[in-house]
């Protein structure tokens, strides 16, 4: 059992902005919607909820079709960016409300929003009011008041998108965290890939209507099925025809193989643990044949960025002006370069 999206199509007048998407969620876990804005997340995302319609395709939720039902009909509990919240309303009366129109009886209401409560850690805060709370409060606020019509589905657009870089950093392992204790099949929308990837048992990426790949942050990160992934996922350089990352190439300060791209540093810029190089290539150098040469290369003679360890940088002796040969790492993920179009 899953959330199902078969074909959906969806354009804005001549504007398509899901384009026969096809995509399957599963159940009980936590799937991040990433990719660029106006990729189409979204509209993915308010399709799933039932707040907009496809033109064509439909939506299953847990073996119900869903695509004809109204969002209140779909038990799906939804948070945006900007949460909606009863400012006169305390925090308790906020996380009860779904349950007093659904008529739950009073005691009953009164232990779930304790127990909500102490699940996202507000329950000092029950009778202040929402503008007595930080940012990340009230968006737990909101997730609370979402959870407690005991959603089927929890949709997540942004959810942390307003708040400053800390505050999301605490917000996102707290997530993890309660999904981890609810299992409640959750997705979330976010442009941030480290988000993603922090958070996420699955990604989907979107990019121009079309979902790019599914899978889980390893492979999508290991096994990018286009350069589109590799890149939004992580650094990418090139070496000679092949785009890969930073990390996976290796330098030599002697021209130890066939093939290796020769060069000379003309940047290296120490980032904590890391060092990061600028090698410009010396195409021009006797003994540098391009690795797989059937691909024609975007441009061999930019410069190449390479991530070394400090102490590796260091045990080579490299710095400015050294002298390199670089080869990509035994088993490094690989993409050809993009064909110049
Ligand atoms: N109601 C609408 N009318 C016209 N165009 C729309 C409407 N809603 C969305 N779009 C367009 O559809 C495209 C996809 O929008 P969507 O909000 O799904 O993107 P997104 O990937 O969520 O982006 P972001 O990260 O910026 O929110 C965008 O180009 C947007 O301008």
């Amino acid at each position: 059992m899953s959330i199902e999206v078969s074909g959906v199509t969806k354009k804005y007048g001549d504007f398509v902005a899901l384009d026969d998407v096809t995509v399957s969620l599963p159940t009980g876990q936590l799937t991040a919607l990433l990719g660029p804005s106006g990729g189409g997340k979204s509209t993915l995302l308010r399709i799933i909820a039932g707040l907009e319609t496809a033109d064509s395709g439909s939506v299953a939720i847990e073996g119900t079709d869903a695509t004809k039902l109204p969002p209140q009909k779909r038990n799906v509990g939804f948070v945006f960016q900007h949460y909606a919240v009863f400012k006169h309303m305390t925090v308790a009366k906020n996380v009860a409300f779904g349950l007093e129109i659904r008529k739950t009886p009073k005691p009953e209401t009164k232990r779930r929003v304790e127990e909500l409560l102490d699940l996202v850690h507000l329950s000092q805060f029950a009778h202040r009011l929402p503008a007595q709370l930080s940012g990340g409060q009230r968006q737990r606020m909101a997730l609370a008041r979402a959870l407690a019509v005991e959603p089927t589905v929890l949709l997540l657009d942004e959810p942390f998108g307003a708040l400053d870089a800390k505050v999301r950093k605490e917000l996102r392992d707290w997530l993890r965290r309660l999904h981890d204790e609810v299992h409640v099949t959750t997705v979330f929308v976010t442009h941030d890939q480290e988000e993603a990837m922090e958070v996420s048992d699955e990604i989907v990426v979107i990019n121009g209507g079309r979902v790019e790949q599914v899978g889980t942050p390893d492979q999508l990160y290991d096994e990018p099925a286009n350069d589109f992934v590799m890149g939004f996922l992580g650094d990418v350089t090139h070496l000679g025809p092949i785009r890969l990352r930073p990390h996976d190439i290796e330098v030599a300060v002697a021209p130890a193989h066939a093939g290796a791209l020769p060069g000379v540093v003309t940047r290296a810029l120490r980032v904590g643990f890391e060092v990061r190089l600028t090698v410009e290539p010396d195409t021009t150098a006797a003994g540098w044949a391009r690795p797989g040469s059937e691909v024609e290369p975007g441009s061999p003679g930019e410069p190449v960025s390479v991530v070394l360890t400090r102490t590796h940088a260091r045990s080579l002796g490299i710095d400015v002006g050294t002298r390199v040969w670089l080869t990509a790492a035994d088993g490094a993920t690989t993409v050809p370069s993009m064909v110049a179009v």
